[in-house]
């Protein structure tokens, strides 16, 4: 069986908040802010494995209306996320994703990034791609308000290789 999902996520970029994206502190005078620490690659990540497990999204298994997720670390959270596929019997096919971002400049991080979301999901480094682009200036992530982050995963159960 093969299941696909894909995930979507924003947040904004604001002063006084740490920039952590795919699990990386990147350095830059702004960070993300949310309920959580904002990571908005390892949220599309996790909205696009529920989806693939038709298990809704994020929100509804970590609420923002809960203390327990407030500052709460969103590795922890793609790792619990990744529980529920195992629990099926899925293991990852493969995972790609974009992150949508005028700046800082993702592409020094993305090896890191990578390796720190195929770790939780107990993939290989080559199971996941990340990429980055700007806007050129348009829109939000063009302004520099915000950083949104897309994601594509590919699940498999009992699929037998030729
Ligand atoms: N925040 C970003 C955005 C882009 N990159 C890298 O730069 C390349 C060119 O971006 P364009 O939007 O002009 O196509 C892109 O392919 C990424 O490799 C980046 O590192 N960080
Ligand atoms: C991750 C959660 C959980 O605290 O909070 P946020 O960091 O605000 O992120 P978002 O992507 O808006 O939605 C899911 C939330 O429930």
């Amino acid at each position: 069986m093969i299941a696909v999902g894909q995930g979507f996520d924003v947040h904004q970029l604001v002063e006084g908040r740490p920039c952590i994206i795919g699990g990386v502190t990147i350095p830059y005078e702004k960070g993300l802010l949310g309920h959580s620490d904002a990571d908005v690659l390892l949220h599309a990540v996790s909205d696009a494995i529920l989806g693939a497990l038709g298990l809704g999204d994020i929100g509804r298994h970590f609420p923002d209306t809960d203390e327990a997720f407030k500052d709460a670390d969103s590795l922890k959270l793609l790792e619990e996320v990744w529980a529920l596929a195992r629990e099926r019997g899925y293991k990852l096919g493969n995972i790609d994703s974009t992150i949508i971002a005028q700046k800082p400049k993702m592409a020094p991080y993305i090896p890191q990034m990578t390796e720190i979301i195929a770790r939780a999901l107990g993939a290989d480094s080559t199971q996941v791609n990340v990429k980055a682009t700007t806007t050129e200036q348009l829109g939000f992530a063009g302004r520099g308000e915000g950083i949104a982050a897309q994601s594509i995963v590919c699940l498999l159960k009992d699929v037998i290789s030729s």
